[in-house]
């Protein structure tokens, strides 16, 4: 059976109730006239064939600024591990750690839809663990929707989490809560395997999910696995084939330090920036510049 109407996306989507985005490349509607994306939106934008974007999101200012520029989805990742916590992988980020960066990223948009990333050990143990922690994320942190990573053992926990009224986005292919039982970050789906990938895409679709991130996939097996399923791919490192595309925004915006992997695209050099800007104020400090008498009040 599939539960893929859902019973949180409200009305069905038509073709009278454009979505919120997708009026093409550039586009960005003023706050004002925007709302809030929904999922039928997305599923409206994979019907007509337009891709779109996701990026991470962990604090007000960024979720503002990629709200007001048109982002649709915001994920709070548990990458926050490594881009806020300085953690060496995701593993080690707690539900306690995660929760207040999800609600300061709700608290922060009008209109994009914010998915929290359920951490590692969060979820798995039970679809009662799962329908919990998801729980929480919508209670407390005011989530639209949680993603969790795994593929057809993971099905039952989607499901229930699904029927418990929260929206679900699965993550398969190269899934870093794995890390140490995939051999590293590698890629997925390669060979012979590529027929587990897409049963394990249509059994999260079956099991209720409305979007699967597929993480380091070959970009023939993305490709298959998007026009098998009705409900949107989000891809990372799975090639131009998926109907969204999602970065973290460190890397995206070249805040991260050092090198990045393959699948990245750096879209502007904010290490650059604030390492020289960091420089000049210290010298302003230095050398008695700063402050001026513009910065001071009498
Ligand atoms: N900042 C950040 N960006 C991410 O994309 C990200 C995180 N953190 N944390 C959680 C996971 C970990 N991810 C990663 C991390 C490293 C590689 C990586 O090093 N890939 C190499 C090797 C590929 C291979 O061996 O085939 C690459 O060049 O792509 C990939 C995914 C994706 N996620
Ligand atoms: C890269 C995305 C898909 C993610 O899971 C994260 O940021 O944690
Ligand atoms: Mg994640």
């Amino acid at each position: 059976m599939s539960h893929d109407t859902g019973t949180t996306a409200g009305p069905a989507g038509t073709p009278e109730s454009p979505a919120p985005y997708g009026t093409g490349p550039g586009s960005s509607p003023g706050p004002s006239t925007r709302k809030r994306v929904r999922i039928h939106h997305l599923r409206e934008l994979k019907q007509r064939g337009e891709p779109w974007p996701m990026l991470t999101a962990y604090d007000t200012y960024s979720a503002r600024l990629f709200d007001d520029a048109g982002i649709p989805v915001l994920l709070v990742g548990d990458s926050a591990a490594n881009t806020v916590y300085g953690y060496e992988s995701s593993l080690p980020v707690t539900v306690e750690e995660m929760l207040p960066l999800v609600r300061a990223v709700t608290r922060s948009v009008t209109t994009s839809l914010v998915v929290a990333d359920l951490p590692f050990g969060s979820y798995q143990a039970s679809v009662e663990q799962a329908v919990t922690t998801s729980a929480r994320f919508m209670k407390e942190g005011r989530a639209h929707a949680v993603k969790l990573e795994g593929g057809r053992r993971l099905a039952p926990h989607v499901e229930a989490v699904t029927g418990a009224g929260v929206p679900v986005m699965g993550h398969i292919g190269f899934t870093p809560q794995s890390e140490h039982n995939l051999g590293g970050y590698r890629v997925q789906g390669r060979g012979a395997s590529g027929d587990a990938l897409i049963a394990d895409a249509l059994a999260l679709q079956d099991a209720g999910a409305f979007a699967v991130v597929m993480e380091m996939v070959p970009a023939e097996i993305a490709k298959q696995i998007t026009h098998e399923l009705h409900v949107p791919t989000v891809g990372i490192g799975a090639g131009p084939d998926c109907d969204a595309q999602v970065l973290v925004w460190q890397d995206m915006a070249g805040l991260r330090p050092g090198r990045v992997p393959r699948f990245v695209k750096q879209y502007a050099d904010l290490a650059g920036t604030l390492t020289t800007a960091a420089k000049a104020f210290a010298d302003d400090v230095r050398g008695g510049t700063f402050p001026a008498p513009e910065h001071t009040f009498h």
